[in-house]
């Protein structure tokens, strides 16, 4: 568990940053200059905030009396630029962190072969593609045997394709080495694949945090992530093959159908339903070409944007304010959410 408080003012921002990270991936997110870096150097201990506490697993890092140096801190660090030594080969970057960690040495080959880091070792950074140099940067920070992995922005200098080649080496970071990782990113596609935990930042201040699924289902907050983005996350699992293909999933609302997927019964996954593919109905709709159409109970109203019980669940419907007016929308009323479009993430 990350515990961080700090103050800190610059001259034109005065940040006053409290959150606390459990294990898995911490989404750090918010606009720009609202302060994420900053709080991602106080961490490291690169910047020393004005005042503050930071611990980690119950270590002091930073209060009044203490300021542990960033090596110290047992904190790896990745940023966007992957910050490498030119002039050293891959070899010698990754080796470096053991010159203050000893014991790193003995995990070198384990991480270089996790990040098939192995063609590169004798190559200079400047020989590198953007994707290799990050994966070289993630490399280097394990090997410096670290309690956390804070990435500021990994995948903002790299195009599509490089992102969706780094992408599965996070996603094992955070499933095999179950090291936690505090992540800043301003993409909300990246926070939905990693995230456990989001952390949303504003003008230098911690505005809401809370479990991924919990955010994106808060109508309140929509506007911070981006209207388009807004929309629930749930659970399924996959029951079955229907005869004519489609995949029978089981969710807190009872079955839905999905298109084909080749994953055998009892594999979780996670259905991300954006606000604007749920169009709602106070009877039963009849006649409908939608597919799924799941009993639902109104339990907030924000706007034109609806949250809804399924079961234990929450999802989000867009709706016209005169749609909320016409079906009488609100706190415990029931009706039926039709979903139009659903896509499946890995649980
Ligand atoms: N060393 C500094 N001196 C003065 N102001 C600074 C300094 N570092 C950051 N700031 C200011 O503090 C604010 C927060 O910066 P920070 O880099 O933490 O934001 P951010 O959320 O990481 O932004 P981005 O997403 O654009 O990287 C900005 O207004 C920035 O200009």
């Amino acid at each position: 568990m990350l515990e961080v408080a700090f103050r800190h003012r610059f001259p034109g921002l005065s940040l006053d940053v409290a959150f606390r990270a459990p294990g898995g991936v911490t989404a750090l997110f918010g606009p720009s200059g609202c302060g994420k870096s900053t709080a991602i150097n106080a961490i490291a201990g690169l910047l020393r905030p004005d005042q503050g506490r930071i611990a980690l697993d119950g270590r002091l890092l930073l209060d009044g009396a203490t300021n542990l140096s960033p090596q110290a801190r047992r904190i790896g660090c990745v940023f966007q630029d992957a910050r490498l030594f030119p002039h050293m080969t891959v070899a010698a970057n990754l080796r470096y962190p053991s010159r203050w960690r000893p014991g790193a040495a003995r995990d070198f080959d384990r991480i270089v072969g996790m990040l098939a880091l192995e063609p590169l070792l004798k190559r200079r950074p400047g020989t590198l593609s953007g994707g290799e140099r990050q994966r070289v940067a993630i490399g280097r920070a394990l090997l410096s045997d670290p309690a956390l992995l804070v990435m500021d922005e990994p995948l903002a200098a790299l195009d599509e394709g490089r992102k969706a080649e780094i992408m599965p080496w996070l996603e094992r970071l955070r499933d095999q080495i179950r090291l936690p990782i505090l992540y800043v990113s301003h993409s909300v596609p990246e926070v939905l694949r990693l995230a456990t935990t989001v952390v949303l930042m504003r003008q230098g201040r911690v505005s809401h945090s809370g479990p991924l699924a919990e955010i994106l289902a808060d109508p309140a907050l929509a506007p911070q992530l981006g209207a388009r983005e807004a929309g629930a996350l749930i659970r399924a699992t996959v029951e079955g093959r229907e005869p004519d293909g489609m995949t029978r999933v089981a969710t807190a609302g009872g079955p839905m159908l999905l298109q084909e997927l080749d994953l055998p019964p009892g594999r979780v996954l996670r259905l991300r339903i954006l606000a604007h593919e749920v169009m709602l109905a106070r009877a039963a709709p009849q006649g409908l070409s939608a597919l799924n159409v799941l009993p639902v109970t109104v339990t907030r109203v924000e706007g034109g944007l609806v949250q809804l019980a399924l079961g234990d669940e929450r999802m989000l419907a867009q709706v016209t304010p005169r749609s909320v007016k016409a079906l009488e929308l609100q706190p415990g009323i029931a009706c039926h959410a039709i979903v139009k479009s659903v896509s499946v993430l890995p649980s």
